[in-house]
């Protein structure tokens, strides 16, 4: 893919607010141009007052929304720490948001997320599960592939003995246009090494299936 060069790239933290996520490195006059455009196709009127700041509105929420693009998920794992702990170990319910590639409108949900340590007993920091998650669904994307990646970058910069990555999300493309079917929830996974085991992969999943919420 090749990212379009333009004197209006801002690359991360430039213009972000202190403590906003960085963004990604977009062409934002490009952006701009697009949504003018779109917004004309539609009959709009992009110069009328509500409208006229859209354009550069939509160009800072990309390259927020895309910001995972320009991250690479060894960096959040790259710190790790060993504790004398050889179970599973399991974060549930990591809230998630990201653009379905089809449509370019939002699914979003929850992800779990279970792991073995490996035989050298190096766990994560459990917010870095989050951060991988985010570095993945802050792209285009589709549920299957999300899932995969997540439970693949565990496996690469981790060498977990098992993972299992669980994601449940509602596509925005399947409820307010399309088939219409708001509340219909699709279930993902990927599930590598020991948790492949049945009887460990029902443990996660029953940890998984049983939270309160
Ligand atoms: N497998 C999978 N499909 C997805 C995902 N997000 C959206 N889709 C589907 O992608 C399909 C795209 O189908 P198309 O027929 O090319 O597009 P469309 O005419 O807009 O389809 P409808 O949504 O049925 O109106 C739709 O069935 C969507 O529900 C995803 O994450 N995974
Ligand atoms: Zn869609």
């Amino acid at each position: 893919m090749s990212i379009p060069v333009s004197t209006d790239l801002v690359g991360p933290d430039e213009e972000d607010a202190p403590g906003a996520p960085a963004t990604t490195q977009v062409d934002h006059a490009r952006i701009e141009a697009a949504v003018r455009e779109i917004l004309a196709a539609i009959g709009e009127d992009p110069e009328r007052d509500g409208l006229r700041d859209t354009p550069a509105r939509v160009a800072r929420a990309y390259a927020e929304v895309f910001s995972g693009l320009s991250q690479d998920p060894a960096e959040v794992l790259g710190t790790t720490f060993d504790v004398e702990h050889e179970e599973m170990i399991l974060v549930r319910d990591i809230e998630l948001h990201s653009t379905c590639e089809h449509h370019l409108v939002p699914f979003h949900g929850a992800a779990h997320i279970a792991y073995i340590p490996g035989a050298d007993g190096r766990v994560v920091g459990l917010s870095k599960l989050a951060r991988l998650v985010d570095v993945f669904a802050r792209r285009p994307q589709v549920q299957e592939r999300l899932t995969t990646q997540v439970a693949e970058a565990l496996v690469e910069h981790l060498d977990p003995a098992g993972v299992l990555v669980v994601v449940e999300a509602e596509h925005l493309c399947m409820s307010m246009r399309g088939v219409r079917r708001p509340g219909a929830r699709t279930i993902t996974s990927a599930v590598r090494g020991q948790l492949r085991n049945p009887a460990t992969r029902a443990e996660a999943m029953s940890l998984v299936m049983g939270r309160t919420s």
